[in-house]
């Protein structure tokens, strides 16, 4: 019976613990004890910042030729129990990974498909259309502002203006007072957004928790914004590890820190082809 007492010959990818005190079974070692009992864990992953690097725009990331394919062997190694957890919208990532398809939550955790296929989607009513147009309208002669239309959730970017910053928090701010309690202000990395109230990556992560394969597994949640302190706070109280990418010191609940998506992506194709415990 694998156990993660012992580890297995993965490359250290430069993780730090975040905390002065580390919760209780912290460890920089977060990939060597998956190495080491791969049936007794399930990944939640993050996309932008996490498993691509961040890029200027949003159509702009590139996808790593062989990082579908990684992806799936390490599903396969954890009998499936491998997530995408994102801001993006469900069928973006879908393109984005093709033709690989893991479950996923996107918009935030508003939407989820679970192993069997089943999709669940928030309602985007007529008020909300609406007010996407007058979005769009109004920041149209905005340089370097972009819209995201996400479907259920909206998104202003300023990564190219971000002498526009406090403009997009004002217009989002009074957006979100337009539509009502049924949507939520999300802030990130350069953008402001939308998103349906109910949406959190941590519920998401608890969802899936609750259904195989990922059920009796210790979760392992990585990512690198503040959308994802939910689900590191989850990975946390379910005697997971939680991950964050970026550099040491910043402040997070996540357990330890990883210096990039490189990292990452290093640490998980090297977890994908090490040898069976
Ligand atoms: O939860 P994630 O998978 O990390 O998605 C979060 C948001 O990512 C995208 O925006 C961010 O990445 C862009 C590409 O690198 C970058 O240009 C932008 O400044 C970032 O905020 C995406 O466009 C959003 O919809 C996601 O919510
Ligand atoms: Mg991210």
């Amino acid at each position: 019976m694998p156990n993660d007492s012992h580890t297995l010959p993965v490359p250290d990818p430069g993780v730090t613990l975040a905390q002065e005190e580390p919760l209780p079974g912290a460890s920089a070692d977060v990939f060597g004890r998956i190495a080491a009992a791969p049936d007794d864990w399930a990944l939640f992953l993050d996309i932008d910042g996490t498993l691509v690097d961040l890029a200027e725009t949003p159509d702009a990331i590139v996808v790593p030729p062989d990082l579908p394919a990684t992806l799936m062997a390490l599903s396969n190694r954890l009998g499936g129990a491998l997530a995408l957890v994102t801001g993006r919208a469900l069928h973006y990532a879908d393109v984005l990974f093709d033709p690989a398809t893991f479950p996923i939550a996107g918009l935030h955790g508003a939407e989820l498909r679970d192993q069997s296929g089943a999709i669940t989607r928030p309602e985007i009513t007529p008020a909300f259309v609406t007010l996407k147009s007058e979005l769009a309208k109004t920041i149209k002669d905005w340089d370097g502002v972009l819209f995201e239309d996400k479907g259920a959730a909206v998104a202003l970017h300023y990564r190219q203006a971000p002498e526009r910053c406090a403009d997009v928090e004002q217009i989002m701010r009074r957006a979100s007072v337009a539509i009502g309690g049924d949507w939520g202000l999300q802030f990130g990395k350069m953008v402001v957004e939308l998103r349906p109230s109910t949406a959190s990556k941590g519920a998401a992560v608890m969802t899936f928790l609750s259904q195989a394969p990922f059920e009796g597994r210790k979760p392992l949640a990585i990512g690198d914004d503040v959308t994802d302190e939910a689900m590191f706070k989850i990975a946390n109280a379910a005697g997971g590890l939680s991950l964050r990418v970026g550099p040491p010191g910043f402040e997070t609940q996540a357990q330890a820190t990883i210096g990039s998506a490189q990292a990452v992506r290093d640490a998980l194709t090297a977890l994908a082809t090490a040898a069976r415990p």
